[in-house]
């Protein structure tokens, strides 16, 4: 439709009514390569492009990035904006989106407590990988790479969330899983309804009452233990475990004080942390078993690493070039086209520093990918270059007072030009977490696997869907236990 408050904000594809119809269908299939295209075209940094019933803006100028990240919730609302590509509340569960204490917790207690409880992530991954695996001695064994990391992810997050035994029941931890991959396509088709129909054709599409049954059979008895135990002996019973359940347990306020309310927490933060992290890690394998020479320098260093400072957390920040791989790998190979999606929500609309006035309604995002691929940011850019963050860092550490001065380029850190986190007031309170359990992951494959693509030299295509791109589903890695050991 036309919208005369969005007229100066130029077109990228066609300007007429059916036409920027079409352009919304085809949407669909080339988003990544027509928002690359507005980069290109408008070096100002703001376009717009059609989707099926709205225009989405998209800002590439880190001034306008910045100016999206730090607007206010009352202003630029995270929730909305996500709401209209998966309609959380459908898909995983109103008070999610209408009372998101969770993001607090994470933030918070759960990134606080990384340290105490590295010795049971690193822990669970030896075992997570070596019963997953399943390799034989000196065998090479082509595994789906998906698949396998899903496996691993879930474990390793779950021995974080709720501890042994559960984060290795098998009901449980495929029940997350399932309810990871039935939000994304649940939530697609059902984000394809306009706003009004979508509570009525929810319930038909998702499977989330399936999965909630399940949770709640599985993981809703520890819960209700839990909360027996506070009763009865207060908010700091000795003994009290130290994860996910007793965290949120701190924050909950009234109904969410409940063992479906906590049991829903707890899948949802499974679904922010499993897809995520899960597809994270399988395109880093994607990118080293096609570029194979960083193994053996990221061996060495994690070798050297774990030698001089065992498997501790404080030990990972040793581990530059495995952080580098991992933060190049999501700038190359990220989880999408655009990040920070935001919807106009103020009533006085949302103006950038040039004059630029977004009317309420209207959905904005930055050009994440085409930022990642643009010269101007990153030398030689769509060259996959696993160590140029640690070289960046040397070169840095060698001019700087570093206890003065901390350089930004680690997997963590959000700016402008790295957006697989987004940046600013909703940056993903959950990467702490995300970064130690990649690179404990990480540095436990190459210390002791041999990788190999399926087909020498070549990276399985990503898969494409509106905004959405993911590591290939049915591509396989071929792992073989380390024979020089
Ligand atoms: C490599 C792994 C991960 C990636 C790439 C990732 C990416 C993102 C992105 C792009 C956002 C939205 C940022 C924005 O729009 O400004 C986000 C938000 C979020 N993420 Fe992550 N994430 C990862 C892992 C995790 C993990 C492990 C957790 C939980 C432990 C988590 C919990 C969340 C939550 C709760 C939000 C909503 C934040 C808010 O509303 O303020 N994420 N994440």
């Amino acid at each position: 439709l036309h919208n005369s408050k969005l007229d100066a904000i130029p077109i990228v594809g066609s300007t007429g009514f059916l036409t920027s119809f079409w352009d919304g269908y085809k949407f669909f299939a080339n988003a990544p390569d027509l928002i690359q295209a507005g980069y290109t075209q408008y070096p100002e940094g703001i376009f717009r492009v059609a989707r099926f019933s709205y225009w989405l803006v998209v800002v590439s100028h880190p001034k306008f990035v910045k100016e999206v990240g730090g607007a206010p919730e009352h202003v630029l609302s995270f929730h909305e904006g996500v709401e209209d590509g998966l309609p959380v509340k459908e898909v995983v569960g109103r008070p999610i989106i209408e009372n998101p204490y969770h993001q607090h917790t994470i933030r918070t207690s759960l990134t606080r407590n990384l340290h105490a409880r590295f010795p049971d992530v690193r822990d669970e991954i030896a075992c997570a990988f070596e019963e997953v695996l399943q390799l034989d001695e000196s065998e090479w064994k082509s595994l789906p790479a998906l698949h396998t990391v899903m496996a691993v992810v879930a474990r390793v997050s779950n021995r974080l969330f709720v501890g042994l035994p559960l984060c290795r029941n098998q009901t449980y931890l495929w029940n997350n899983v399932q309810f990871a991959l039935d939000v994304i396509r649940s939530g697609q088709k059902v984000a394809l309804f306009p706003n009004f129909l979508r509570p009525l054709v929810g319930p038909f599409i998702s499977g989330k009452d399936k999965s909630f049954a399940v949770a709640l059979q599985t993981l809703g008895p520890l819960v209700a233990e839990r909360l027996a135990k506070e009763k009865e002996l207060g908010p700091d019973w000795p003994g009290k475990p130290n994860d996910l359940i007793s965290w949120l347990l701190e924050d909950a306020q009234d109904e969410e004080r409940t063992v479906p309310a906590l049991v829903l927490r707890v899948l949802s933060t499974n679904f922010a942390a499993i897809h995520t992290s899960s597809m994270a890690f399988t395109q880093a394998l994607f990118d080293l078993t096609t570029h194979p020479q960083h193994l053996l320098p990221m061996r060495e260093e994690a070798e050297h690493v774990v030698a001089n400072e065992g498997w501790t957390k404080a030990a990972l920040n040793s581990m530059v070039k495995i952080d580098s791989f991992l933060r190049e790998s999501q700038r190359l190979n990220g989880n999408g086209a655009v990040s920070m999606i935001r919807k106009v929500v103020s009533n006085d609309g949302f103006r950038f520093s040039d004059g630029t006035v977004l009317p309420k309604g209207s959905f904005v995002c930055a050009a994440a990918r085409a930022i990642h691929y643009d010269a101007s940011n990153y030398k030689n850019p769509a060259e996959f270059d696993g160590f140029r963050f640690a070289r960046e860092r040397a070169e840095h550490a060698a001019t700087h007072d570093l206890t003065q001065d901390v350089f930004k380029r680690q997997m963590i850190s959000t700016a402008g030009d790295f957006l697989p986190f987004g940046t600013g007031k909703h940056a993903c309170p959950g990467r702490f977490f995300a970064a130690t359990e990649l690179k404990a992951m990480l540095a436990h494959v190459v210390i002791n696997y041999d990788l190999k693509a399926e087909v020498e030299g070549v990276r399985p295509p990503d898969n494409i869907f509106g905004l959405g791109i993911s590591p290939n589903p049915s591509a396989k890695v071929r792992f073989r236990k380390r024979t020089d050991l």
